[in-house]
């Protein structure tokens, strides 16, 4: 069943906020044929029956993603920004809150990075470059005596 809410994608309604339809993974899976494909990217429902035809790497491509999170396959291609602008013609809605994986909105994994290791960054330089140092004080002050 798809629902109706409020979100920052999709159409705008008249009192200006932005209106989205969600749908349940489980309703994505049922259009899973070439009469009705439907396939997730990113957290975004696209119905690409009519692009089937027109898929550069052709339908069965698409069809084996059919109702399911295509997500990764469709990353793993590396398609272009164009392929990316694409999709927008085929957007009808959003997974439903509950149906998100987590990270399943992430567009770019590096953008969303949060930094738990980030000190590794600075500090293992840091500490490198000191322990040098005070090695090649150690090796100069023993070839001294
Ligand atoms: C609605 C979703 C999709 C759109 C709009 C789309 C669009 C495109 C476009 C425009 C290309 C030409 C190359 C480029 O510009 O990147 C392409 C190539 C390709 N696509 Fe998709 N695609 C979609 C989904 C998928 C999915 C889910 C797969 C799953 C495996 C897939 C597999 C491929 C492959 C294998 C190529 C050929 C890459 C190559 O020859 O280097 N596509 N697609």
């Amino acid at each position: 069943m798809a629902t109706t809410g409020t979100s920052g994608s999709g159409g705008k309604s008249q009192d200006g906020e932005t209106s989205v339809t969600y749908y349940r993974m489980e309703e994505v899976a049922k259009h899973n044929t070439a009469k009705e494909t439907w396939l997730v990217i990113h957290g975004r429902v696209y119905d690409v029956t009519r692009f089937l035809n027109e898929h550069p790497a052709g339908e069965e491509v698409l069809l084996e993603q059919a109702g399911t999170d295509a997500s990764e396959s469709f990353e793993d291609i590396g398609h272009s920004s164009d392929a990316r602008e694409m999709l927008k013609q085929y957007y009808i809605g959003d997974v439903h809150p509950n149906d998100l994986k987590p990270n399943s909105g992430k567009k770019d994994p590096l953008k969303n990075h949060t930094c738990k290791s980030c000190w590794a960054y600075w500090i293992l330089p840091i500490v490198s470059a000191v322990l040098i140092g005070v090695l090649y004080r150690y090796y100069k002050m023993e070839s001294k005596s």
